[in-house]
């Protein structure tokens, strides 16, 4: 499966194209809706989101409720549109209107504003920051929820929760994963545990209050994967590797780890690798997973655990020194509105992005043309596995 996304900011619409989803998948909107509102909702999040009323469209490859192995074409409006129509139309426009006091000359600290300018020769950094924005990441929870409903079929399930923002750590909690879906959906900061999650939000308040803005660290856990998703054979078909990038991908995130991450490298090898034992039950399973259900760029059947680290939002109340470049001066940055943290609504878009990068994997695996051709494939090879 492969997926193009497009679509401004403050554009009409965000659209993406999904190729390669099988024929005969159920398809259900209302499935793909409840996925953009949990993006829309988090503590932290500025006033764009209560413009926005995230609803997909689909535009192509989805009949009757059903996938028909035809490209799928999805879209979501954006509702601010309307206040930007002459600023983001396509037509030319009178410059004595627009030019010289709606371009963007100031970049941000932090944001694409700069690099983008000079690479793409723009000098109003609009044409940089309307690409560059988060808004981008409506579309790819909705395309993440496709990829959802794929995997439901083969009884994955995909959970995520938020287990640090600033400095508030969230404490370990062992839940099951129906329990963690039903715990985050009921936290503001998609955080299990209710203690941390009041100070994470008490942070974000005070962070508003000076100015700043805040980061953070979510999980990714996804249950139900056979053995044997990826693969060792070449460096491109590593599944730890494809999700990296697919999580580096969003928005502010500036690392990942897979399992214990870097912990591993505190640790000697008889507390990092997991023992294979034989569960009558499961087969070949392990007893714990250090190794977050990845090794040798494959699945091992344990539960996929991974974690991205986001960055601070760069858009500050509390001016950094920049450049202006039409008068050459330093100036403190001045804005009109922006998230303060938005830790849990990335946490629903790294769940897009694992639930696509699996979804992927899985009709590699299985072949892809029709769910029922993959789902007599994946009952041979769980046979395969079992006399194995
Ligand atoms: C859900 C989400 C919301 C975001 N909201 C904002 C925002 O309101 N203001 C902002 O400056 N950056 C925001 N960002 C981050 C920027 O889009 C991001 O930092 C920027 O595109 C530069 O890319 P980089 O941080 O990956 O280098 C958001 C990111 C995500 C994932
Ligand atoms: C619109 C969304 O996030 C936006 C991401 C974003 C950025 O710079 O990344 C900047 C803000 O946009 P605006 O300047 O219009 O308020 C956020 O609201 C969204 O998540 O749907």
């Amino acid at each position: 499966m492969r997926y193009l996304t497009s679509g401004e900011s403050h554009g009409p619409q965000l659209t993406a194209i999904i190729e390669g989803v099988p024929a005969n998948v159920p398809l259900s909107i209302e499935k793909i809706n409840e996925q953009l509102l949990r993006r829309m909702k988090g503590h932290g999040r500025g006033r764009r989101m209560q413009i926005e009323k995230d609803q997909v469209q689909i535009a192509a490859g989805v009949r009757h409720g059903k996938t028909t192995g035809a490209p799928i074409c999805l879209v979501v409006e954006n509702k601010d549109w309307a206040h930007w129509e002459k600023i983001m139309s396509p037509s030319p426009v009178n410059p004595d209107e627009y030019e010289e006091k709606r371009r963007v000359a100031r970049p941000r600290p932090g944001h694409a504003d700069l690099n983008g300018a000079l690479k793409y020769n723009q000098r109003d950094m609009r044409n940089i920051l309307e690409r560059s924005s988060a808004r981008e990441t409506a579309i790819r929870v909705a395309v993440g929820a496709v990829a959802r409903q794929l995997l439901e079929q083969f009884d994955i399930t995909i959970g995520g929760h938020v287990l640090r923002i600033g400095e508030v750590e969230a404490k370990p909690v062992q839940v099951s994963m129906d329990e963690l879906i039903q715990i985050t959906e009921e936290s503001p900061v998609r955080c299990l545990d209710a203690e941390a999650g009041q100070r994470m939000m008490d942070l974000i308040d005070k962070a508003k209050a000076d100015g700043d803005s805040l980061g953070g660290i979510v999980e990714v856990i996804a249950d139900g994967l056979p053995i044997g998703l990826g693969s060792h054979v070449q460096w491109d078909r590593k599944l730890d590797g494809r999700l990296a990038q697919a999580m580096m991908s969003i928005q502010a995130f500036k690392g990942v780890e897979i399992g214990i991450g870097f912990e591993a490298a505190a640790r000697p090898g008889s507390q990092v690798h997991d023992e294979i034992v034989l569960d009558e039950q499961k087969g070949y399973a392990r007893s714990t997973n250090r190794a977050g259900g990845l090794e040798g760029g494959m699945t091992n059947g344990m539960p996929v655990v991974v974690r991205g680290v986001m960055k601070p939002i760069p858009t500050l109340y509390k001016p950094l020194k920049s450049v202006d470049i039409d008068t050459k001066e330093t100036f403190e940055a001045t804005i009109e509105r922006s998230d303060s943290c938005a830790v849990p609504a990335a946490s629903v878009v790294a769940e897009a992005v694992v639930s696509f990068t699996l979804a992927d994997a899985l009709c590699e695996k299985f072949g892809s043309d029709s769910l029922e051709e993959m789902k007599a494939n994946y009952a041979a090879y769980l046979s395969h596995i079992k006399e194995f």
